[in-house]
């Protein structure tokens, strides 16, 4: 099995260190516009394997596309990241003609791949990589809420004093600080609703430090995260390549799911060896089903900006 990371920075290094770690794949490549990066970046990964004892070949390539011909996973990580102070929304213009140039590239030489959009405004990037492209909807991923449902869980790990393995959530809607919406009632300690355990208050808390968890980060570090979105991409990527058909929230087109259509959001779906194979419709509350509406007409506001940086 073969990924390809376009776009050796912070999360697109981070995220091949996870998946040879984890021997997810037996090959990577990291590809990066300048010059000796990615292959500086495989070096120094292929440096950990004597020791951390994988098997997996990470390699890496200065815009060679044709190193990454037959990847079944190609992970679009490139583009810039935002500084503190900033939106995700604000990186749009930059960034929506680095998707467009890479995913052409890629998909030359891997035509069967299934992609895992990772650049933001990272709602309005999966929309783009499919307006150019053309591919269908099951093999554009967008990765926002795999990573901020993990952000949610680590949270309320926090607040409430219990492991991380024993708390359930889920957030879903846009990957940005205003539209994302983390599931309170959808979580769980245990099997145990939350809700009946403690406050509104208190869940509500929690639930606004998750959606200003990237901005959280972005403050303290002086650029964004990569770590845990580095992980939220590998453990995407084993879904799909080991067809566990695990449910994660990921950002998926919509045709009529949830009442809504022509836009990419983050619902929980199911991914395995095709991508995104199933969307699973969860039955929103008022309150919930207002959050969502607000999130898509923020996203649509969002993607109307694309026709001019797209043509
Ligand atoms: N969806 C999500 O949950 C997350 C998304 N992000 C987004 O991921 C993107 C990357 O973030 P970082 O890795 O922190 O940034 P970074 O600046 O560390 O890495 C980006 C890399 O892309 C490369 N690049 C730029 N144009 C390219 C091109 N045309 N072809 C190949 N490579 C190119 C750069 O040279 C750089 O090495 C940003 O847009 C960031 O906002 C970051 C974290 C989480
Ligand atoms: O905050 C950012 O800009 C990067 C990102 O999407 C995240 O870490 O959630």
């Amino acid at each position: 099995m073969k990924v390809s990371v376009i776009g050796a920075g912070n999360v697109g290094a981070t995220c091949a260190e996870v998946i040879a770690n984890k021997q997810i794949a037996s090959e990577v490549v990291l590809v990066d516009i300048v010059e000796g990066y990615a292959e500086g970046k495989a070096m120094d990964i292929m440096q950990c394997a004597a020791t951390s004892g994988f098997g997996t070949v990470v390699s890496g390539a200065t815009n060679q596309y044709e190193k990454t011909a037959n990847s079944n996973v190609i992970v679009i990580t490139s583009g810039i990241p935002r500084k503190p102070g900033m939106t995700r929304e604000e990186l749009i213009g930059t960034n929506a003609s680095i998707v467009k140039t890479v995913i052409n590239n890629s998909l030359k030489y891997s035509p069967e791949a299934i992609f895992v959009i990772v650049t933001n405004p990272l709602d309005t990037m999966a929309l783009a990589a499919m307006k150019v492209t053309g591919l269908p909807k099951n093999r554009i991923i967008g990765m926002g809420g795999a990573l901020d449902s993990s952000r949610f869980r680590y949270f309320l790990s926090q607040k409430f004093n219990k492991p991380i393995a024993d708390i359930e959530g889920m957030v879903v809607g846009g990957h940005g600080d205003t539209t994302m919406i983390p599931l309170t009632r959808f979580a769980t300690y245990k099997g145990i609703p939350l809700s009946t355990l403690v406050s509104e208050e208190e869940l509500e808390e929690v639930a606004k430090q998750t959606m200003v968890g990237g901005a959280t980060l972005t403050k303290l570090l002086g650029t964004s995260a990569w770590y845990a979105p580095g992980a939220s991409v590998a453990y995407l990527v084993d879904s799909i390549l080991s067809d566990r058909k695990r449910m994660i929230p990921c950002s998926a087109y919509l045709e009529g799911e949830y009442g809504k259509k022509d836009l990419f959001i983050g619902v929980p779906c199911v991914i395995g060896k095709n991508g995104i194979e199933k969307i699973v419709e969860l039955s929103f509350n008022e309150l919930e089903q207002s959050k969502f509406d607000a999130s898509v007409e923020a996203i649509l506001e969002t993607n109307k900006e694309l026709t001019n940086f797209l043509s």
